[in-house]
């Protein structure tokens, strides 16, 4: 088993690079289903387990998917299947996407139902209702979800009862191609929602109003391939300007787009961190001693959930109580415990989490419950006092590239390990026997 060894105490200091967001290529990789002609180019996308994963299921589908130097080449013209195993699913619930696109070139989709995982039931009821307000069949039995429509999906009202970033994605997807016109009205407002409709619209789609409450889209017959460059990773950026932080270090995170990020940096302020917006990105300066602070998680432009744990590995250092509100997950407290094996004095309450800072902080052995778990145990390793081990990095490589070594760059003193304690580099676990699909690591 691989584990990440960190021993605290180190300041982090120099530069960063941030790579496309894993958030907005997602859901980009599986809209390329929807081009009927030509290919897709897409630039700046993050060597992760999850884009392996949704290139897989791309190409189980008999589209043609080639990654390579950080570009991903799709070509999804030919006849495709409709379906995606629970192989695929299981790993990464982002699968669910492929719904709306092959709903609606081919009036049918068959996909895995995603169920629960660690941070919550995370259920798909919206994206369905969307899909049945355009006119389609669905039907969930035997651990699937079976959609269908005779002819084109039908352009609707919908609302959404609450702004879902997957269902505002699926359903934009899906009214892409429908008959007629189609308006979402509370829909998810991130970043990665414009993304997706800045590359549909090159796609050949009619979509306005991303990034606001309402969105409109005009059906068209089909759509063809582009090129599209993928938006930076305001969650890696984020994670980084922790690090620094926690470490009281100095450090410049290139490409982190701060306009996706009003709400963390506010929140660093408030720490008394030092955030400068600079050409190149955003430079963040860790004062001597960080104050205590209240979060509460909300849909973008509100604070980030994604953000969530890395803000309580800070918020334990933090002089004073601060406390963190979780509102969009039911069920993303679940690093608390292994926080507490590092010594964190902090008590749960119904959706809420109040810790007493600043904490001792001792190294210890810690598992990752989830993606950002991962993150946040690691730059809390940054800080305590003698060495942590994190395993379960599978998480972390859903999500981040090279983290241990980025963090090493910057003066960390960090490790990744075999089950040998042999240094190993993050090697993402890729099936080739897919037909079509052509990878590359570096
Ligand atoms: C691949 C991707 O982009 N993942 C992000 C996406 O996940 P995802 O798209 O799954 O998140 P949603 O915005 O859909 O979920 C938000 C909340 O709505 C609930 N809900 C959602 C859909 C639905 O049909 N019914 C329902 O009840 C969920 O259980 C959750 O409590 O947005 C989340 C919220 O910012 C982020 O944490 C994830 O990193
Ligand atoms: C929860 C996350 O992702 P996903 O929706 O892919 O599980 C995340 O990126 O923190």
């Amino acid at each position: 088993m691989e584990k990440i060894i960190v021993r605290g105490g180190h300041q982090l200091n120099g530069t960063v690079r941030v790579e496309g967001a894993k958030n907005a290529v997602l859901p980009v990789l599986a809209a390329s289903l929807i081009a009927s002609e030509g290919k897709s180019v897409i630039s700046d996308v993050p060597e992760l387990a999850d884009v392996y994963t949704i290139n897989q299921v791309l190409s189980n589908m008999n589209a043609d998917v080639h990654f390579e130097n950080n570009t991903v080449t799709v070509d999804a013209s030919k006849k495709l299947k409709t379906e995606a195993p629970f192989e695929y699913v299981r790993k990464m619930r982002a699968s669910v996407l492929v719904l709306g696109p092959l709903l609606a070139r081919y009036g049918h989709a068959n996909v895995a139902m995603p169920g629960g995982c660690a941070i919550g039931s995370r259920p798909i009821d919206l994206h369905l209702k969307g899909f049945e307000a355009m006119g389609a069949e669905v039907h969930v039995g035997n651990g699937f979800v079976e959609a269908h429509v005779n002819g084109r999906l039908k352009g609707a009202k919908i609302y959404l009862d609450m702004p879902s970033v997957g269902a505002t994605e699926n359903i934009m997807m899906a009214a892409a191609l429908a008959e007629g016109k189609t308006i979402l009205e509370n829909c998810a407002k991130e970043p990665e929602i414009v993304d997706l409709a800045n590359y549909l619209n090159k796609m050949g789609a009619k979509i306005v109003g991303a990034g606001t409450e309402t969105i409109r889209i005009e059906g068209v017959e089909k759509l063809h391939g582009t090129e599209h460059t993928i938006i930076p990773d305001r969650v890696e950026a984020g994670t980084f300007m922790v690090a620094a932080a926690i470490t009281g270090g100095n450090v410049l995170i290139e490409n982190a787009e701060s306009e996706h990020l009003r709400s963390v940096i506010s929140k660093l302020e408030e720490m008394d961190v030092t955030v400068k917006e600079e050409n190149d990105g955003i430079r963040v300066i860790g004062p001597k001693q960080l104050k205590a602070t209240d979060i509460k998680t909300l849909p973008h432009p509100g604070f980030p959930t994604d953000m969530q744990s890395q803000m309580m590995s800070l918020m334990l250092c933090a002089e004073g109580t601060s406390v963190i509100t979780e509102t969009v997950f039911e069920n993303r407290f679940m690093h608390v415990e292994e926080f507490r094996r590092m010594n964190a004095k902090m008590k749960i309450e119904g959706r809420s989490v109040f810790i007493e800072g600043p904490s001792d902080l001792q190294g210890a052995e810690v598992a990752a419950t989830d993606l950002r778990a991962a993150a946040a145990l690691i730059l809390a390793g940054l800080r305590a006092d003698g060495y942590t081990r994190i395993t379960e990095l599978k998480h972390l490589d859903r999500g981040y590239v090279n983290f241990a070594g980025k963090l090493a760059q910057l003066g960390a003193d960090i490790d990744r390990v075999d089950q040998h304690g042999n240094t190993v580099n993050p090697v993402v676990e890729v099936d080739f026997q897919d037909k079509g699909f052509v990878a590359k690591l570096s």
